[in-house]
């Protein structure tokens, strides 16, 4: 399970650009849920990914995994429970490494410094087998450097990397809007496998409305910090992309009116 509970995140608080990113944001996530995100730019969602992964403390409000209350636990503390990837595919894994050395890295992470670069036999067993699940032959380039690879051969070695340290959220930051179409569909088939397969608590902010509603058990709607609509099962399987949009739409235009009137919550 992971929870929020009344989180805020007021970002260069105290200066002339502080911002309301979350307001009092609480929000209940059954492990082994899927959830899609949307949102227009600056709705939260990213802001509310870095309170989950811990690259951002809450101002105030707390955020629990699995029971256990992990507010004030900074995002290397919590790297064997969550797991992020970002919309760069450069981003998760390190270029002047091999294929192998990053998997390592990811296999070991949260272990002893001196294991970490390990590729041992077995490893090296493990690692072949889920590349090729991917089909994109990295399993024969074992030891080619990441930097040589394209964003999509990057973003699924990523995913697999996610994998790897089998973690209790899976956190997905508009981690397909660089892939092209075919590529993306690819890597969102990988995500979809790889969170059923692991039973993770999974959260995939997306600017797709057709992903938002195709993928996942739940959706939730961002607007100026806060959720604006939660929506599951019936409700969500009869939504179209017009109906998505124009909830948006309306969830901007009712979290103005709700500063106008109350500036200070804003
Ligand atoms: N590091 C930061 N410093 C100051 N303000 C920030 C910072 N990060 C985000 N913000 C502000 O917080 C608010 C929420 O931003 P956030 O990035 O969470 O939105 P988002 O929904 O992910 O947007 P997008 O769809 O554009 O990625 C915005 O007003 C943004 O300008």
């Amino acid at each position: 399970m992971l929870e929020l509970n009344k989180v805020r995140l007021v970002h260069n608080q105290g200066t002339s650009t502080e911002v309301v990113a979350l307001h009092d944001l609480s929000l209940k996530v059954d492990t082994g849920q899927f959830v899609t995100v949307v949102g227009a730019n600056g709705a939260g969602k990213s802001s509310m990914i870095q309170v989950i992964s811990g690259a951002a403390r809450p101002t105030s409000g707390t955020v629990r995994i699995g029971g256990a209350d992990v507010t004030l636990r900074p995002d290397f503390g919590r790297a064997r429970q969550v797991a992020r990837v970002f919309d760069d595919p450069r981003a998760g894994t390190a270029p002047e490494l091999s294929i192998e050395e990053n998997l390592a890295l990811a296999m070991s992470r949260g272990r002893r410094r001196r294991l970490r670069f390990a590729v041992t036999r077995s490893r090296r067993s493990v690692m072949r087998e889920h590349l090729k699940q991917l089909g994109l032959g990295l399993e024969e380039r074992l030891s080619a450097p990441v930097a040589l690879l394209s964003a999509g051969q990057r973003q699924s070695l990523t995913m697999i990397m996610a994998g790897l340290t089998q973690p209790d959220v899976l956190l997905l930051d508009e981690h397909l809007a660089a892939l092209d179409p075919g590529t993306a569909q690819r890597v969102l088939a990988l995500t979809v496998d790889l969170s059923a397969e692991l039973s993770c608590t999974s959260v995939m902010i997306t600017h797709n409305m057709e992903q938002a509603i195709s993928v996942g058990d739940r959706l939730l709607v961002m607007g100026r910090g806060r959720v604006i609509a939660d929506i599951s099962g019936a409700e969500k399987a009869s939504l179209t992309v017009p109906g998505l949009v124009s909830r948006i739409t309306e969830a901007g235009a009712e979290a103005s009116d709700r500063m106008m009137l109350s500036p200070r919550s804003g």
